[in-house]
């Protein structure tokens, strides 16, 4: 267990530098998922020490130690939608505001709400699907379902509750205006990442890509931050074959566990849930094509410097195609055999 004093202890200002993880760390290569667990913690703060937000919104050490291991704290440990991935998340916004220079684009509030959504946009996720909670008539279904986005509108309210914990408010020292705004904006940046959210706006991140991006229009910053948002979310797709392969071990496995719950409750899964009929490569090839490719498109359309990642999902999707080939040449899909992943 990491004591917050043992964090803050070490970290004197000399040693908050880059070098103390990886040459690479901003770089849109670098794989966050390999970091240490020790050092996670220290990379949370890092990025907000080196985004220069720390100083900006005059939050105190403490206090941002105290959040980041709350935060932590309220992740469940499902295969997939856990600290690891909410990591690795909020460490693509972080490559977004560095590479990508937002903070010509955007303001400081905006690219703080920004990073801390990412980090807390998956909190307390039980790995089972907003699908799920309807169907089964899960206590945040009865919270939210009327509303829609349940998993996400909990996500946020966990975020909330956090920020209320003495000693965790890292927004403490904000004016209440900007205080009001930043959680408005992380309240929007979280329920984006609801899929079926993000299929809706889509047509205009199409049209943004076409027609350019207008900065004084508050609708389009908007739509930049739930780009961004949904980018990050989607990111190990931008890493290398190895990445890709082990998230998808990782998501199948949380969407077949759910549909087992979902035989034993007597109900048919979807067949992204039954390890059944799901056929893997074809899944994830229809989610890169009609999802995560087209996202990463408008960005890159948007962004120069993003073409690269761009590029880089496309890879992982001929990647997919091989394997498709494969899988289908040995006869009936069976999932078991996802370990034949080369
Ligand atoms: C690799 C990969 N594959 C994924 C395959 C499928 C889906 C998915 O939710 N599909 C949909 C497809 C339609 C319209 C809606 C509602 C349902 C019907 C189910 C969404 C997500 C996938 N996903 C995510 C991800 C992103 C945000 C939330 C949760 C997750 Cl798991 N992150 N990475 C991946
Ligand atoms: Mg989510
Ligand atoms: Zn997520």
């Amino acid at each position: 267990k990491v004591d917050k004093d043992d964090i803050v202890g070490n970290i004197p200002d000399k040693q908050l530098t880059l070098q103390q993880f990886d040459e690479n760390f901003d770089k849109f290569c670098y794989p966050p998922r390999s970091l240490c667990p020790d050092h996670k913690i220290k990379a949370c703060i890092w990025m907000y020490e080196d985004l220069g937000l720390i100083s900006k919104f005059h939050i105190s050490m403490h206090t941002l130690v105290h959040f980041i291991l709350m935060v932590r704290k309220g992740y469940r440990e499902p295969p997939y939608h856990n600290w690891d991935h909410a990591f690795s998340v909020m460490h693509h916004a972080y490559l977004l505001a560095k590479n990508l220079e937002l903070n010509d684009k955007l303001s400081d509030l905006e690219i703080i709400a920004l990073l801390t959504a990412c980090i807390c946009h998956d909190v307390d996720h039980r790995g089972t699907n907003n699908a799920f909670q309807v169907n089964s008539k899960s206590a945040l279904a009865s919270l939210y379902s009327s509303e829609g986005s349940v998993l996400e509108r909990h996500h946020f309210a966990q975020t909330v509750c956090i920020l209320s914990t003495s000693g965790c408010n890292i927004f403490e020292n904000m004016k209440r205006k900007d205080y009001a705004q930043t959680l408005d904006l992380i309240k929007n940046i979280i329920l984006a990442t609801d899929v079926a959210t993000h299929l809706q706006i889509m047509p205009q991140l199409e049209d943004l890509a076409k027609n350019g991006l207008n900065l004084s229009s508050k609708n389009h910053r908007m739509l930049l931050l739930s780009l961004c948002m949904t980018a990050s979310d989607l990111s190990d797709q931008t890493k290398n074959w190895k990445t890709t392969k082990n998230t998808s071990k990782l998501i199948y496995k949380e969407f077949f566990s759910q549909g087992d719950l979902e035989k034993r409750m007597g109900n048919l899964p979807a067949i992204i849930n039954d390890r059944e009929r799901a056929c893997v490569p074809q899944l994830q090839i229809n989610f890169i094509e009609h999802i995560a490719l087209p996202a990463y498109k408008v960005l890159a359309n948007l962004f120069a410097e993003y073409i690269e990642v761009y590029e880089r999902v496309q890879r992982n999707l001929k990647r997919w195609r091989l394997v498709e080939k494969e899988f289908l040449s040995r006869g009936l899909p069976n999932n078991d055999s996802l370990d034949f992943l080369t």
